[in-house]
C-alpha cells in the first residue's frame, strides 16, 4: 500500500513536533504540506526536513486541506481555528487528527460533532495523546479488568514548569485542565455531569487576575468522582500523575521510573521540562495508529464526540471559576444526536 500524505495545518510547538515525527519515526506516512500564517517559520521547517522528501508549503491551510495530494491532515492551529478547518476537512472528505481543544466552545463543537455524523463517516480523531502514553494505557487496562473491584475515585496532578502571561485563568481550564476531563470521562467510562472549580490565593509567579493553581471537582454520572490540581506556573518542570482507588486496591502513574542519580548532594530522577518530553511515546504510538487507523477507513482513538464532551465540561468549568460553585455540565443526548 502507499505511504498516507499527509499535511500539517500550524507549525508552530505541536505542529513542528509532529513533522519531525513523521518523517523520523511513523511508517506508512509522508509529509507532504505544511501551512502557517507564518510563512518564513513554515520554509524553515519544510526546508529542514526535505531530506525525506518534497514538503510543500501552501499558504492558505484551507487550500492545504482541499489539495488532491494531502490524504489526511493533522490541525495543530490554535483551538480558535480549528472550527473552520474541521469544517474543511469534513467537507472534502479528509481523516483528520485535530489537537485539543476540538472547538473553543461547546455549541460549535457540537456542530462539528453533527456535521461529521451527517457524512455517516468518522474523520475526526482527538490529539488527546494520553490515552496513547503506555502508563495511562497500562491503568486502563486494570481497571477495566476488573481486578480492583469498582473505580471509585481518581486523584490527578497537572504541572506545568512555566507559561506565559497570555495563559490566562479560563486558558487553564479550556487548554490544560481538559486533559484530566477527557482522562476522568474514559478510565472511569462515564460522562461529567457536574464540575467545580476552585481557586487558593494565586501563586506570585502570576499576573495580577489569572487565577493559577486551580482545583477542581468532577462528578461522575455513574457516580465516581475525581479531582485535579491544574498548576501550570509550578516554576520546576513538568509533572502529571494520576491515582486510581478502586473496591480492591489503588494504582498510581505518573512517579517518574527513570534514572535515579546520586550527585552533588542530590538524590533522585530528572522532571521533564515539557508535555513533549513526558509524553514523547504516547505522541508516536498516537499518530502511528492513526495513520494506520485512516488506511482502515477508521479513526482510532478519541472522537468527535469524546471532544464535544471535554468542551462541555471545561465551558461548566469555566462558569464555576467564578463562583466557585457546582456547575451542571449541559451535554446533549449522545443517542439523539448519533442514532
Ligand atoms: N496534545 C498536547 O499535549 C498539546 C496540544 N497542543 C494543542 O496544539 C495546538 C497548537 O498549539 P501549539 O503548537 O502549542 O501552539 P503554537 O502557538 O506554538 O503554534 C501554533 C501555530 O499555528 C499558527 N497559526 C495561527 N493561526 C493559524 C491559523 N488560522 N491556521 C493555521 N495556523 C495558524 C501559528 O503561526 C503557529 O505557528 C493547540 O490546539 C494546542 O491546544 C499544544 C500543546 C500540547
Ligand atoms: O496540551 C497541552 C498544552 O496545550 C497545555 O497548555 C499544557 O498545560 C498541557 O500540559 C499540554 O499537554
Amino acid at each position: 500500500m502507499s505511504d498516507l500524505r499527509i499535511g500539517i495545518v500550524g507549525v508552530g510547538a505541536m505542529g513542528a513536533d509532529h513533522a519531525e515525527r513523521i518523517v523520523r519515526h511513523i511508517s506508512g506516512a509522508r509529509l507532504v504540506a505544511v501551512s502557517d500564517p507564518d510563512t518564513a517559520r513554515a520554509e524553515e521547517l519544510a526546508t529542514r526536513l526535505s531530506a525525506a522528501g518534497p514538503v510543500q508549503v501552501v499558504a492558505d491551510p484551507l487550500a492545504l486541506i482541499g489539495a488532491r495530494d494531502v490524504d489526511a491532515v493533522i490541525l495543530a492551529s490554535p483551538g480558535f481555528a480549528h472550527a473552520d478547518q474541521l469544517f474543511a476537512c469534513l467537507e472534502h472528505g479528509k481523516p483528520v487528527l485535530c489537537e485539543k481543544p476540538l472547538t473553543m466552545d461547546a455549541a460549535s463543537s457540537l456542530q462539528v460533532v453533527e456535521a461529521e455524523h451527517k457524512l455517516g463517516k468518522q474523520l475526526i480523531q482527538v490529539g488527546f495523546m494520553r490515552r496513547f502514553d503506555p502508563e495511562y494505557a497500562a491503568l486502563k487496562e486494570l481497571l477495566d479488568s476488573g481486578e480492583l473491584g469498582r473505580p471509585l475515585l481518581l486523584h490527578n496532578v497537572h504541572r506545568n514548569k512555566a507559561n506565559g502571561p497570555g495563559f490566562r485563568s479560563e486558558m487553564i481550564v479550556r487548554d490544560s485542565m481538559v486533559h484530566e476531563v477527557d482522562v476522568a470521562r474514559w478510565l472511569l467510562d462515564s460522562e461529567i455531569s457536574t464540575i467545580t472549580v476552585h481557586a487558593p490565593k494565586p501563586t506570585s509567579a502570576v499576573p495580577e487576575g489569572v487565577l493559577d493553581p486551580q482545583f477542581a471537582v468532577f462528578e461522575m454520572a455513574n457516580g465516581s468522582m475525581a479531582d485535579v490540581e491544574v498548576f501550570v506556573n509550578f516554576q520546576v518542570g513538568y509533572e502529571v500523575r494520576c491515582e486510581a482507588v478502586a473496591e480492591r486496591g489503588s494504582a498510581t502513574i505518573g512517579l517518574g521510573s527513570g534514572v535515579l542519580t546520586r550527585a552533588a548532594g542530590h538524590w533522585g530522577g530528572a522532571m521533564p521540562a515539557d508535555f513533549r518530553i513526558r509524553f514523547d511515546r504516547a505522541y508516536d504510538i498516537e499518530v502511528q495508529r492513526w495513520v494506520e487507523a485512516v488506511g482502515r477507513g477508521e479513526i482510532d482513538g478519541p472522537s468527535a464526540w469524546d471532544g464535544y464532551a471535554a468542551a462541555a465540561v471545561c465551558e461548566a468549568g469555566v462558569a464555576s471559576l467564578s463562583t466557585g460553585r457546582p456547575v451542571t455540565v449541559d451535554l446533549a443526548d449522545r443517542q439523539a444526536v448519533l442514532g
